[in-house]
Parts: C-alpha cells; structure tokens; sequence
C-alpha cells in the first residue's frame, strides 16, 4: 500500500490540493478558482467560505479521483496566501467580514500616519517589514474599528484572529495556530524573539486574545475532525507559500534563491540563521523553523505585487486573450514590445519601491502599437519587476546569486522565462515539479511524521527540468533596465484624492 503527503495550497486566484509520494511526485492533483471582490477601488476580499469550501472541495476531489484513502496519507500540509486577514467567531467558527487580501490598499493612510509619528524603523527593526498596507496588523485594526462589535468582543475574547493557515487549520481541525513564517507577515511577531510583539501590538490596538499560538513550521498540529474526510488526517505542516517554495525548491543553503512567478511575484533568498538586515527596502523575514528548540531559518524576500496577475487583465480587463496561457503566443507573434512598457502598479508598488500611490502606467504607445506589443510588455514587466529585486538582494547580500530557481504559475512561460534569464544575466531554472509551493509544505509535513528522513534527502530529490541561460548582451540589458527605471518613476505617487 502506498502512503502519501496531501499539500493544500491555498492561493490569491485558487485553492489546490496536490497529493505527493515519497519520490515527491505529484500523483493528483485537483483546483478550483474562486471569487474576487473588489468592492472600491484599491480594495481587494474573499469570501472566507469561499477559501474554505474551495480548499475542502479539492482535497476531497484529489483523494476520490486519485482513489487514496484516509488512512494512506500520512499528513496533511498547508501552504497559503499569506498577509490575508480573517476575523471569525470562537464558538462557531463563523467568519465576521470579508477576508481582506494582502493586495488590497485601504490602510494605506493608516501606514502613512504611523510613518509620520516615526514608528518605521521600530517595525523594520523588530519584524523585518516596511511598514506597509501589504501586512497584517493595519488590516486586522480596521475589522476590529468598521465591523459593528467587533472590538468590544475582540476585547471579550469571542473573536479569533488569522492569517489563512490559521482559518484552515481551525476548519480542519479546530486548532487557533499559525507557524512563525506566517506569523513574520503579520507585522505583530518580532522575528529575533519569535514571539508576539507586545509593543506592536499596543501600537495597532490588537488584544492578544485574538492571535493564534504559533507552532513550528513541522509539527503535529492536530486530527482533522473524522467527518471531512471519512477518518481523521494529521495536520503536520504549515507555512506561508513562498517560505513554502522556497523550501520545495531545496534553498536549504544561504545564497540560493528562488523566485515565484503567480499573482504575484516573490523573490526570496535564503540568509541563514539570524534575520538579514536590508538596505534595499527588501524585506527580513522567517522562512521555517522545523522544531520547537531548532534553530529558524531567515529569508530576504523581494515581494511584487502584479505579476502572473498582470496577463489575467489582459484576459479579464481589457479581454484581449482568452486564458492566461495564450498570452505567450500573441506576446512571441511581435520581435519585442514596439517601445511600449506597462507597469503593472494596479494595486501600488511594492519592494523596492513600496508606493502604495503608484498606478498601473502604460507608456511608449504608438499609432503602430497592437494587442500583441500591450501583451508582450506585460510579461516583460514581470520579468522586470523581478529584476528589480535581484539586483536589490545582490546588494544587500554583497555577493553575486549564481542561478535562480523558478516556480508558479507564470513560470510556464518560456518566453517569460527566457526575457528573465536575460534581464538578470544568470541562469534560470525551472524544476521537475513546478508546484514547488505544495510540494515545499508536503516536504514540512514529511518531515513530522518521518515520511522522509531529512532535508539532505529532500534536496535530493530537487531536479532541473529546464534551464534559460541569459544570452542579452551587458550594454542591451542595462539599456533596457534603464528605460524601465523611466517609466516607474512614470507610474509613482500618482494616486490622489480629487
Ligand atoms: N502561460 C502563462 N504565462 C503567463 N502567466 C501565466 C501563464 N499561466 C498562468 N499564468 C498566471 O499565473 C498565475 C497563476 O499562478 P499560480 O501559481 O496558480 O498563482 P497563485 O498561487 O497566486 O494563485 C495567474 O495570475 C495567471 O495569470
Ligand atoms: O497567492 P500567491 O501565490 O500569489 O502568494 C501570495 C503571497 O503569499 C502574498 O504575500
């Protein structure tokens, strides 16, 4: 009888369920796509339901079609979006408002008026964020200021407060938990002493009542209740999805970075075991800590927040293709862009930049401007946002980054892949297993229940699949990176109350 890993990988745009064995091949794998709100501009929700059942639907999808029963999967690991704030009742487990997205932009004043009173560097100093509309801890204040109640029971204890491996866990198991990856995105956790900051949380005017206890990235965490699945699970891993991947794609040594390419882009490098300190406006967060008493692992992360979302407004918003995947062939039927760039700051800049004013700017059209050359700069400018990042960690890390492993979504795109090997002038590898997100929190759970040994074994598993090797000439690539640094400075700080 074969066991097996089930990995949930709950998404901005999808939940899915992969099911892994102990080659750490996918052997089912099932998704489902879920509402977007965007009930005013700059803001972005889901249905907390809706990341729920969409999440149960699939695991129970994978199994059924994969014929796996309960007792065959050894554990259950969870991935998710992160930053994502969920407000829900103790007792009943019912959400109390809309989940707000970690793209939506509504706190971004509430981040101005904090910056004003000069409490950046603090944040920066004890989580390792810029402090930004982006993380947790503005997100939460506003549920617990604009839903009716809310702070009065917060205060009472009625309220449970998560990011969206918290809400699973609760559904599935009923455990108020998150681990210190996620944790580290709340801008409430101080990642030296890996605990709640109880100063942070007096700043934003959160009762600790509220927050999850946070276990380690590879525990038991706990059975899933007998009903979901037909026999009770062990929940054995969680962790947010680009510490996720990054552990997916064997980054297990300080310097190896990886880089995913889904709604967004996140660029994260492994910095060993203390927190990196950033020049760049590149974050320092945590990327795992496998046990209780062992020691974290730390990340730089550069995140971006449109990237394989840039190609669903083509698709959804100006219709010009029919699935995200056409996009690559109307993007290769021109030479190049025709001049055209588009910024993608549809939701503000995030890292280097962090503007939560800028807005998505096309410039450099022309009468001879088509669909094809709008399509072609929107896959050029995920390359370029991400180029941005890794020449931010260079510097940041003083020595160069030999290869970057490649993973999500958009990563499909040979075009995309091959632009981005040029713009950064280092090899581009895409693995075996692209779905190195679920994979990575698969490996977590493993690695509780000792369904594989260690990450010297893990690492081992890790293939190659395909490798873009940066073939643009030095002059070309730093003209190009130039012109883009010209129409950035185009799309900031444009948003303005008229
Ligand atoms: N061939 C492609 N070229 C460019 N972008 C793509 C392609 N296929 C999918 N995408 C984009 O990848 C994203 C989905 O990737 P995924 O890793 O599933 O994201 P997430 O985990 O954020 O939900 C979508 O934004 C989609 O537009
Ligand atoms: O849903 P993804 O994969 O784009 O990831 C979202 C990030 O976790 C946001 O920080």
């Amino acid at each position: 009888m074969t066991d097996y890993i089930l990995a949930l990988d709950q998404g901005t745009t999808s939940s899915r369920a992969i099911l892994f064995d102990h080659a750490g091949r996918p052997c089912g794998s099932a998704a489902q796509e879920f509402p977007q709100h965007y009930p005013q501009p700059g803001w972005v929700e889901h249905d907390p339901d809706d990341l729920w059942t969409s999440q149960l639907a699939v695991a129970r999808q994978v199994l059924r079609e994969a014929r796996v029963r309960p007792d065959q999967v050894r554990a259950i690991g969870i991935a998710n979006q992160r930053e994502t704030t969920v407000l829900w009742e103790r007792a009943t487990g019912r959400a109390v408002a809309p989940a707000i997205v970690w793209q939506d932009r509504r706190t971004a004043d509430a981040c101005d008026a904090l910056r004003a009173a000069g409490h950046a560097d603090t944040i920066r100093a004890r989580t390792g964020l810029e402090l930004d509309a982006y993380f947790s801890a503005t997100k939460l204040a506003w549920l617990l200021d604009h839903v009716p109640g809310a702070r009065e029971r917060a205060e009472k204890g009625e309220l449970c407060f998560g990011t969206v491996d918290s809400w699973l866990a609760y559904k599935l198991c009923g455990a108020h938990v998150t681990d210190a990856s996620n944790a580290a995105r709340t801008m409430l956790f101080n990642i030296h002493q890996l605990r709640w900051d109880d100063g942070l949380l007096a700043l934003f005017g959160i009762p600790p009542s509220l927050l999850p206890a946070v276990v380690p990235s590879s525990a038991d965490v706990g059975m899933t209740h007998a009903d979901l699945f037909g026999a009770p699970i062990a929940v054995a891993g969680i962790a947010g999805d680009q510490q996720a991947a990054t552990f997916g794609q064997a980054c297990h040594q300080p310097g190896m970075v990886k880089n995913t390419y889904g709604t967004g882009c996140f660029m994260l490098m492994h910095a060993g075991g203390t927190p990196a300190v950033s020049h760049q406006r590149l974050l320092s967060t945590v990327g795992w800590r496998l046990q209780e008493a062992s020691q974290p692992c730390y990340l730089l992360e550069g995140s971006v927040f449109m990237g394989g979302a840039t190609v669903q407004w083509l698709r959804d918003g100006l219709g010009i293709i029919r699935t995200s995947g056409d996009v690559e062939a109307l993007a290769s039927s021109v030479p190049d862009s025709g001049g055209v760039l588009l910024v993608p700051a549809f939701v503000g800049l995030g890292a280097p930049h962090w503007d939560p004013y800028a807005r998505g700017t096309i410039v450099g059209l022309t009468r001879g401007s088509t669909a094809a050359h709008i399509a072609r700069a929107a896959v050029e400018a995920i390359a370029y946002q991400s180029a941005e990042l890794l020449t931010a960690m260079q510097r940041d890390a003083a020595q160069p980054v030999l290869e970057v492993r490649a993973d999500g979504g958009a990563a499909r795109n040979d075009l995309l892949m091959q632009f981005q090997a040029d713009l950064l002038g280092v090899p581009v590898l895409r693995p075996a297993v692209t779905e190195t997100t679920a994979l990575g929190a698969a490996y977590l759970a493993g690695l509780a229940v000792g369904f594989w040994a260690d990450c010297q074994e893990i690492a081992a598993q890790w293939r190659c699949a395909r490798r873009f090797e940066p073939a643009m000439p030095a002059d070309r690539r730093q003209a190009l990176l130039d012109r883009w640094a010209r129409a950035v400075a185009r799309a900031k700080d444009w948003e303005a109350p008229l």
